[in-house]
């Protein structure tokens, strides 16, 4: 007795291994374009959630941006039903907000998909790739980004689940070929416009012939070391943090007996959990300045509108003294 294609196994198996890591799940949803990608894991999501007696939802996200949008999305929904998806939903989303049309598209899409799970213990399953993994990486290496970046995508990070983060493209495209189906391709996805396209049809292709191949794998496996090493250095940080906590803001004397990596931890924790936005690498050495040299300095200004300031031996955020 013959087994199932290769490819369509490699994803099940990928499915599986994720779901029994993933402790209780209540509901399991998947998140589907109409690529190869999320339909091949919608397939294997359906194959090992019905063997666990869970029900698989499928819901695709219709952006509304492109022409032809609510026919890709009913087609994308209806060969999830056919891959074994127990129901598939679209979902109609606005697209609008700063940040150009691409950002705007992503907040809308992980907004309607965090929505339409119910209030339990759900996943959502995304089909991000190791050569997505890959690609996150090389940008980030190249913009010179930190290891929180380069740490690339979580596999668990509910609600969402990326069982697909050790599974090439390739393995993807052949599963979806074996099961017959055709995958919608995303214009944009050619689109030389965009960073990633050209870093994945000119740059990973250039570095995979010069390192004699294995690039994107190994890329993948950088940021899997990163994630570990960064998990480690946050508890570290939590630690430090919990001690250097009092009602009057931080402790320096605290902060200032412990290694610069893990001193700009703790003060990345405490701005963004006390509202500041976009915290950028310079920001947080500038407030880190305030412990690690200092010599009287005046508070730094952070995005959020809020000042942050060293006095009596505490750093204190606090919004800026008015000037009129
Ligand atoms: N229109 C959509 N509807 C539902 N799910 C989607 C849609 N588009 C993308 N996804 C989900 O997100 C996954 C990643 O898609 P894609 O690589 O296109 O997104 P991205 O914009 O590159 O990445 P990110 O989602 O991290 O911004 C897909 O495999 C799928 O699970």
């Amino acid at each position: 007795m013959s087994g199932p294609d290769p490819a369509i196994a490699a994803v099940r198996t990928a499915v599986r291994d994720f779901l029994a890591s993933a402790g209780v799940v209540e509901e399991l949803c998947v998140a589907v374009s109409g690529g190869a990608d999320s339909l091949a894991l919608t397939e294997a999501a359906a194959f090992t959630g019905h063997r666990a007696g869970l029900k698989v939802r499928a819901l695709v996200v219709d952006h509304g941006l492109q022409e032809g949008s609510a026919e890709t999305a009913a087609r994308a929904a209806n060969t999830a039903r056919d891959l074994g998806a127990d129901t598939a939903e679209v979902l109609k989303v606005r697209v609008e907000g700063a940040g150009g049309p691409e950002a705007a598209a992503r907040r809308a899409r992980y907004g309607a998909l965090r929505s339409a799970l119910g209030d339990g213990r759900g996943l959502v399953l995304l089909g991000h790739t190791l050569d997505d993994q890959a690609e996150t990486v090389l940008l980030g290496l190249g913009r010179g980004s930190g290891p929180r970046s380069l740490a690339g995508m979580r596999p668990h990070d509910p609600p969402w689940g990326r069982p697909l983060l050790g599974v090439t493209r390739a393995t993807t495209r052949r599963a979806c070929q074996a099961l017959g189906v055709d995958p919608w391709q995303d214009p944009h996805n050619e689109d030389p416009r965009f960073t990633r396209v050209r870093l994945r049809a000119e740059v990973l292709p250039l570095l995979e012939d010069v390192l004699s191949g294995g690039v994107a794998a190994s890329l993948a496996r950088t940021a899997a070391q990163l994630r570990e090493d960064t998990e480690a250095l946050d508890t570290l940080a939590a630690e430090v943090h919990l001690r250097a906590f009092t009602d009057e803001g931080l402790d320096v004397a605290v902060l200032a007996t412990e290694p610069p990596a893990l001193r700009r931890r703790v003060l990345r924790r405490w701005l963004l959990d006390s509202g500041v936005r976009e915290l950028t690498d310079a920001h947080l050495r500038s407030v880190d300045a305030l412990v690690g040299h200092w010599r009287g300095q005046g508070g730094v200004w952070l995005p959020g509108d809020l000042v942050a300031a060293r006095a009596h031996g505490r750093l204190s955020l606090e919004a800026p003294q008015s000037t009129t």
